[in-house]
């Protein structure tokens, strides 16, 4: 095309390393950007249009995630409907919310001070933390695969790996007491929930915490700062999370989109709730019957919008293959996937761009 910059591939690719070293180097995330005036962002933020796709939006505010109350999870007849709703969402959204699932308010809201705390206090502070080691127990970056994803994602992430070996001391004082009190809650609720999938898929309640499912998570703590043209960029690319299930508290500022018969639906924030979905595991494992949805997070003009997501994952680290469930398998239904070792497979993620359409348990299939 005449007067158009030439510029080949190999270039672009240069030039783009370049950027995200130098973006890395500053160790001080998109909120230094931010912090710096910027008012376009930088092009390693840029998506193609596909990938922004807002038209695609559903329209209709009708059809919503569901949303299950568990206060009635003592008497009988209470679970067992609780159960019915549970079975229904993962089967068919692989999303649902929770309300009064036993986690004070004030844990949450002080879980999402805390990593507010953290994000914006002094650049030299935060830095002590940033890495990209991920056998790091507490680390704190931008994009974890930010260097083997297409287009870089609108946040900054403070990841921790939450068993009960760590140490508090390691957490950054900023957001230690109320990661140490959500983390006691949150692994409660974890194992009731995984009590209801396995009601809700026709086991005995403690089926998917025998497996382990529910041993050892890992918080990643987002912030996504407010973007000065969020029509270019998204805060979070579309994606399905790798581990079992994800527990996820988000701040009262929408931007979580799930993908329902092809479109995106809006995950609004419920004061006190909080957004559960099933991932890539808990699909391999019930051999298909829940579903691992994918989901994203758009750019917003307000800001931050803040984040924290838990992932019950299993026991990283430990030598331990997961396949279909033997129960859930039969001449008819016969299994579709084959079995995956536990650290081959999250270390291989752990190595992939989140927007990598070719990775995932596809990989696994029969
Ligand atoms: O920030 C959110 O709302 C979603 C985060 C998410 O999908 C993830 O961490 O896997
Ligand atoms: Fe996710």
């Amino acid at each position: 095309m005449a007067g158009a910059i030439d510029v080949s591939a190999g270039d672009q690719q240069y030039d783009r390393m370049e950027m995200l070293k130098a973006f890395d180097q500053t160790e001080a995330g998109v909120k230094g950007l931010i912090d710096s005036g910027l008012t376009k962002i930088p092009k390693i933020f840029v998506r193609p249009s596909e990938d922004l796709a807002q038209e695609l939006t559903y329209e209709n505010i009708q059809v919503q995630v569901p949303v299950i109350d568990l206060s009635g999870i003592l008497d009988a007849n209470g679970r067992k409907k609780m159960v019915e709703q549970v079975r229904i969402a993962s089967e068919s959204w692989g999303f649902f919310q929770v309300v009064n699932h036993g986690i004070p308010p004030t844990v949450l809201d002080g879980m999402i001070d805390g990593i507010r705390k953290f994000n914006e206090m002094d650049v030299e502070e935060k830095r002590r933390y940033y890495s990209r080691d991920p056998t790091r127990r507490v680390s704190y970056s931008s994009n974890f695969d930010l260097f083997a994803s297409k287009t870089a994602n609108w946040r900054d992430t403070l990841a921790i790996s939450y068993s009960d070996l760590i140490n508090s001391e390691e957490l950054p004082t900023s957001c230690r007491n109320s990661t140490v009190e959500y983390s006691d809650h949150v692994k409660i609720l974890g194992k009731t929930l995984f009590e209801l999938l396995s009601e809700a898929l026709g086991l005995s309640p403690d089926h998917l915490n025998n497996m382990e499912c529910s041993k050892g998570h890992r918080f990643s703590c987002h912030y996504y700062p407010a973007c000065p043209e969020p029509q270019l960029t998204l805060g979070a690319t579309k994606h399905s999370d790798p581990g079992f299930l994800t527990v996820l508290l988000q701040s009262q500022i929408s931007g979580l989109q799930v993908l329902y018969q092809d479109q995106w639906v809006n995950i609004e924030p419920i004061p006190g709730g909080l957004v559960v979905n099933i991932g890539d595991l808990l699909q391999l494992v019930s051999n298909g019957r829940f579903i691992s949805n994918k989901h994203r997070v758009t750019a917003n003009s307000i800001g931050p919008r803040i984040s924290v997501a838990c992932f019950f994952s299993g026991p990283f680290g430990e030598v331990k293959t997961y396949g279909p469930i033997k129960e859930l398998i039969s001449e008819e239904d016969a299994a579709k996937y084959r079995d995956l070792l536990l650290t081959e497979y999250l270390g291989k993620f752990l190595k992939t761009g989140l927007d990598d359409e070719n990775w995932g348990i596809d990989y696994y299939k029969v």
